[in-house]
């Protein structure tokens, strides 16, 4: 599509980017399996994606939304892990704070009355109360797989109330 009539950033839906892109065998245009639950204050959001690589350890996913997230999306690639929360309401806070778009965890997350009440977007696979033992561990800004889906640094992600998508190239005009 000319970018000329690609749809303005505020008004993106999914569904309407499958409609274009469901014969995409590239690899370029990416769907996430419909697994994720909604967090966060914001319904809608999308941006440039970063992302944090951990398993039951969130160091590095504090570090990432305690820095400026300039509009990106957070991709915390928590191997799927139901054991434990990567993100409750203090990071959640941050991350609306430093200009975070959303952040989507494949994995846990907790506070949920906390997590609604900020300004940014959440999608996680489920509640769970327990926190992560912080020791250091965890990778930054790695290609990673969401729930087999793979998701790359500057890739960027749209995710409103269908669903998530995923793609090499910015899909908005
Ligand atoms: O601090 C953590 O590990 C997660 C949490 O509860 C918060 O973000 O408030």
């Amino acid at each position: 599509m000319p970018a000329a009539s690609l749809p303005p950033l505020a008004s993106f839906a999914t569904c309407d980017f499958c409609d274009v892109h469901k014969g995409d065998t590239s690899g370029a245009f990416r769907v996430l399996p419909p697994v994720f639950r909604h967090f966060g204050g914001v319904a809608s959001f999308a941006g440039p994606v970063t992302t944090v690589k951990c398993h039951e350890d969130n160091t590095q996913v504090k570090a990432a939304v305690e820095s400026p997230g300039e509009g990106s999306v957070l991709v915390v690639d928590g191997g799927g892990s139901l054991r434990r929360a990567l993100v409750g309401g203090n990071l959640a806070a941050a991350a609306a704070r430093n200009g975070w778009a959303g952040i989507v965890v494949d994995g846990c997350v907790r506070d949920v009355a906390e997590l609604n009440a900020e300004a940014v977007g959440i999608r996680a696979l489920a509640l769970m109360p327990l926190p992560t033992e912080r020791r250091g561990e965890g990778q930054r800004d790695v290609a990673v797989l969401i729930q087999g889906v793979p998701v790359r640094p500057g890739d960027w992600l749209y995710a409103d109330a269908d669903g998530i998508v995923v793609s090499a190239q910015p899909l908005h005009g």
